[in-house]
């Protein structure tokens, strides 16, 4: 991988609007995605499928599930991701095997992981990465077992972080690709979180580590704030899917997404 080295001799992240990119993506199409989007100076536009949450209430009728990803994949969405958990989200299995069957973009599965064994449903879904969230995991020891398991499957693990601790954490287990959320979801989205955080905390990432901006973002000027302050993508469900164009606001919120 091409580094830049600063005075101290550590990796210099990418200036936002250097359009600097890493020569070879790290590992999956996803990081494909966020690596291009970086190269170009901008944040990729990944949106959550997630028909309920517990802050919002009901999202996207289930009925609507392939309409509203084929007006979001018709509007240039380059990757989505897919909330399974039933019991606060409204998600399932059959809603991911559902988007991906009308879908041929890079999908990333969000559910509360506890076992290796969802490592092997998530390939067996369809999904291409798994958001392995420290926060609710928390044994490491098995977040390492899940990244083993998702290596042998050729599945992406993008490690789901919130706190100054977990950046350091996702660092030692060797992240390629960050989830930086920016509320706890232990909360089950009822703190306040905004972009705020991303721009306070996305700088102590390595530099060749992509990295996304997830959750309490709603508008093309959050985009533009998570773009400058690195974000080589953002993850964004609520606001679009309560949005009455989806298309349209997804075509707003991505060109506010270039760094200038
Ligand atoms: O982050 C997780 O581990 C997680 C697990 C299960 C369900 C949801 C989870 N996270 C929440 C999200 O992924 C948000 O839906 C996503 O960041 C979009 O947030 P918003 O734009 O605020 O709806």
């Amino acid at each position: 991988m091409t580094e830049t080295l600063g005075s101290d001799g550590r990796p210099v992240r990418p200036s936002p609007g250097s359009g600097a990119a890493l020569a070879q993506p790290p590992t999956g199409s996803f990081a494909r995605v966020l690596a291009r989007a970086r190269a170009e100076g901008r944040a990729a536009l990944v949106v959550d499928v997630k028909c309920r949450s517990p802050r919002d209430g009901e999202l996207i009728a289930r009925e609507r599930v392939e309409g509203y990803v084929r007006e979001l994949l018709g509007a240039g969405v380059e990757a989505l991701a897919a909330v399974t958990e039933p019991q606060y989200f409204g998600g399932s299995p059959e809603i991911a095997r559902r988007v991906r069957a009308v879908s041929g973009v890079p999908l990333m599965r969000k559910e509360f992981f506890t076992s290796v064994a969802q490592i092997d449903e998530s390939h067996a879904l369809g999904f291409d990465a798994v958001h392995l969230t420290l926060r609710t995991i928390g044994d490491l020891g098995l977040v390492r077992e899940m990244q083993a398991r998702a290596a042998e499957l050729g599945l992406e693990p993008v490690i789901g972080v919130h706190t100054r601790e977990e950046i350091q954490q996702a660092a030692e287990l060797g992240a390629h690709v960050v989830g930086l959320n920016n509320r706890d979801i232990r909360a089950l989205e009822l703190d306040e979180g905004t972009v705020g955080h991303s721009e306070a905390v996305t700088g102590l990432l390595p530099p060749e580590v992509l990295v996304i901006s997830e959750s309490g973002l709603h508008s093309p000027d959050d985009v533009a704030r998570a773009a400058r302050a690195g974000a080589d993508a953002v993850l964004i469900g609520t606001a679009v899917a309560k949005s009455p164009d989806p298309a349209a606001f997804v075509r707003t919120l991505a060109a506010a997404a270039w760094r200038r």
